[in-house]
């Protein structure tokens, strides 16, 4: 049975996720404390994004579980590759879409929503930029229209997928901001990046995927040479077309990493 304290978040218990039987992230236990600020790092393919999903509600567990403490709001930004950018809105349609929560998908919109659209497009530095149609908008500049949407949906638990992918030093740094006053917020913030210098210098925890945990907890003692190398190593002989686990090799070489998620991940 899943205990879950008041200052828990997230909780993974033996989670296994993926797609047509195959497994992208299995065996993941440990949870995430409500506040935290944390980076999910790894190779390209490693699972960061299925895992994303899966806390989401996108994806479903093969096995095991994900679970997040009932009564937790939860804003999600997207790879930016899976929007469509062709389809015909405004940037301030796309910034209202944060408030389907609260208002529903044809619900009307009060004075009060539209001054919090404003706001979010002021915060994020597109005052002015409401009546654009997004397909004008620049790769960065859509970047902030979404956090401007993560803005209005004032959610508890944020999770932005590889927010920082083809946006100029200028962004980072604001998009940075933001995403700090969260975490000042008390919000749970879970952010899926490549740069392990921006890692180091912002997220106090990280966790480290090669489709299974290679380490979790404070990102000083995660983000190592020696770490980047064991998640190299697991993700590169990866076979697609495996089966869904091989619980041989589970066992032989994951016990260590299970032990730091379990005694270092854990809030
Ligand atoms: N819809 C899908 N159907 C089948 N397989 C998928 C699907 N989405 C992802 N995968 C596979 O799952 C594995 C993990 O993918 P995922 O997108 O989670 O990785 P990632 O760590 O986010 O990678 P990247 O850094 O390249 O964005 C990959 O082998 C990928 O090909």
């Amino acid at each position: 049975m899943n205990i879950q304290t008041p200052q828990t978040c997230i909780r993974f218990t033996d989670l296994t996720v993926g797609y047509n039987s195959h497994a992208a992230v299995h065996h993941l236990s440990g949870q995430i404390g409500r506040g935290t600020l944390m980076a999910i790092v790894g190779p390209n393919g490693s699972g960061k994004s299925t895992l994303i999903k899966t806390i989401v509600g996108l994806l479903p567990a093969m096995s095991g579980s994900c679970r997040i403490t009932p009564g937790t709001s939860v804003g999600y930004l997207p790879q930016q590759s899976e929007l469509d950018r062709s389809f015909p809105a405004r940037v301030v349609d796309l910034v209202s879409m944060g408030l389907w929560q609260k208002r529903g998908l044809l619900g009307r919109h009060r004075a009060c929503d539209r001054r919090a659209v404003r706001d979010a497009l002021e915060a994020v530095g597109l005052g002015g930029f409401g009546d654009r149609s997004i397909d004008s908008l620049s790769g960065g500049q859509l970047q902030r229209a979404l956090f401007a949407r993560v803005l209005v949906q004032d959610a508890d638990l944020i999770l932005l997928d590889e927010p920082f992918n083809a946006v100029d030093e200028k962004t980072i740094r604001d998009l940075i901001v933001l995403i700090r006053r969260w975490h000042e917020e008390g919000r749970t913030v879970i952010v899926v990046a490549h740069d392990m210098d921006l890692v180091r210098a912002h997220f106090p925890q990280t966790l480290l995927l090669a489709r299974r945990p290679i380490a979790w907890g404070d990102t000083r003692t995660v983000v190592t040479p020696e770490n980047l190398r064991r998640a190299r190593q697991f993700q590169e002989p990866w076979d697609d077309s495996a089966p869904w686990c091989d619980p041989e090799e589970h066992a032989g070489h994951s016990h260590a990493a299970h032990a730091h998620v379990l005694g270092q991940g854990a809030a």
